[in-house]
């Protein structure tokens, strides 16, 4: 098969037979007399080169390379003129055409013209193949499986779609903001641009205003090279602030400068630079308590929260918990060469009772223990390092009371062992309902649900 098509327009009947002739064994030809037609085949199928003639009868060549370019921009022209036609050639390749010949033609040199330009249409083909694979290769995978995270994703989609408005990403530590926000820039405009991660908690305050916005050749005592800042590292791409709340407030001035504004200054700098990047910020701090302390700038809340995300808990979400724990499994498994099926009944139920304050990172460090120490085929709740539910109650030795001869309330029993048990298991968690609820082999949810109704009577 001949990969690559050619249409070639030209009123010269002669000239379109000589290529057609010339090239037929190497590529798919078609030829036009005329601009028009071919424009009317290109909306049916594209091809990959076009020869076309400067001096056409109806629309000339250069209005037709215009009208092409409109419609498919990127598509590769080479022009054909006549060698007292130069100026137009001039034009013709400020309009962007990507080579001329003359005519008459020589045919050598047409074919070593035509190979160019195929040559650059199959690199720029590769390109492109090559960036889909890498971005499939590394858009992160999110597991969502309850309705409340998919509910997230969805807006997360939806305000993806903007190349630059901020998004202020809260929830507790380990619930998944950085992987909300590469997943927010992979899915926006920006995807072939950088994501630049700063942790504004790990760079020490004195040195995050220039790391951030870089510096000149001596601004300070060690400067002594200029650097380049995070910030411009991100043009193009997304700027992901970590633990946004431990910016100081010279930096959070900057900051707000350049989200109004798009402008800032390198530090000890006075040219003003500009750039284009998406700011997503993320903190598990209350920054409505750090504004009112005044630790944190209110207006600069508002700029960074245009559109605000908020990740529910672990323990919020336990539908979550099996199919995050499955994930993790598989990807710890394939890591660590072992073959680990899945996880013991038991298992399953000590990692919907437990207590997830570390959330899916700590859910994620289990697995990664786990997968690692069992022997395997199946994770316990001791290869899990946790705590066994109780066993079901049908295998304990209980006491129940024999039925009265006028027969007993079934209903109101259950509910007052029901109660009993559950403010039991309150007890014995101090309070702690996540780990009541395990006490009593329920997920957070049920049991929370259930407390709720016998707490206000209506069961
Ligand atoms: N829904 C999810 N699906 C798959 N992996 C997840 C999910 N949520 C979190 N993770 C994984 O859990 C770990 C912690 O997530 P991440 O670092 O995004 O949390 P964070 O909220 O940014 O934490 P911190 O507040 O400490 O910065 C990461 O390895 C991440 O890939």
């Amino acid at each position: 098969m001949r990969p690559f098509a050619i249409h070639v327009i030209d009123d010269e009947e002669l000239v379109r037979d000589s290529i057609a002739t010339a090239f037929a064994d190497a590529y798919r030809i078609e030829t036009f007399p005329s601009a028009e037609p071919a424009l009317a085949a290109m909306q049916a199928s594209l091809p990959d080169l076009v020869l076309l003639d400067i001096g056409l009868p109806g629309m000339d060549g250069l209005q037709a390379l215009e009208e092409i370019y409109q419609r498919h921009p990127g598509l590769r022209v080479v022009m054909i003129t006549a060698f007292e036609e130069i100026d137009t050639v001039v034009r013709a390749m400020k309009l962007g055409a990507y080579d001329y010949v003359v005519k008459p033609l020589q045919m050598a040199g047409l074919e070593a013209t035509v190979r160019n330009a195929l040559e650059s249409v199959r690199l720029q083909q590769e390109v492109r193949t090559l960036q889909q694979q890498f971005l499939q290769a590394h858009i992160p995978y999110f597991i969502a499986q309850s309705d409340v995270i998919q509910d997230v994703m969805t807006f997360v989609g939806r305000v993806a779609q903007s190349p630059d408005t901020p998004i202020l990403i809260q929830g507790d530590t380990g619930t998944g903001k950085e992987l909300v926000a590469s997943t927010i820039h992979y899915q926006s405009p920006n995807f072939r641009g950088p994501f630049v991660t700063v942790n504004c908690a790990t760079i020490p305050r004195d040195l995050l205003e220039s790391e951030m916005f870089g510096y000149e050749k001596g601004a300070f005592s060690g400067a002594g090279a200029g650097k380049r800042g995070l910030v411009e590292m991100a043009a193009g791409g997304t700027l992901f602030l970590d633990e946004v709340g431990d910016l100081s407030l010279q930096a959070q001035a900057k900051l707000l400068r350049f989200l109004e504004q798009g402008e800032y200054y390198h530090v000890g700098g006075v040219r003003l630079q500009t750039l284009q990047t998406r700011v997503i910020s993320a903190t598990n701090q209350d920054l409505d308590a750090m504004i009112k302390k005044g630790e944190f700038r209110k207006d600069l809340y508002f700029r960074l929260g245009v559109v605000e995300v908020k990740i529910p808990s672990l323990n919020a979400r336990p539908d979550d918990i099996l199919p995050l724990a499955r994930h993790f499994m598989v990807e710890f498994g394939g890591k660590f060469a072992k073959s680990i099926t899945g996880f013991s009944s038991a298992a399953e139920k000590a990692l919907l009772s437990h207590d997830w304050t570390g959330n899916v990172r700590e859910l994620k460090n289990v697995i990664e223990r786990g997968v690692l120490t069992a022997a395997g085929p199946t994770l316990t709740p001791a290869d899990l390092g946790l705590e066994a539910s109780p066993e079901p109650l049908e295998s304990c030795t209980l006491g129940f009371p024999p039925i009265p001869p006028d027969g007993l309330d079934l209903t109101s029993l259950t509910r007052s062992v029901e109660k009993h048990y559950i403010e039991a298991a309150m007890k014995m968690a101090d309070g702690n309902e996540s780990r009541a609820a395990g006490l009593l082999g329920l997920n957070h949810h049920t049991f929370r649900y259930r407390r709720k109704k016998i707490l206000s009577g209506d069961s």
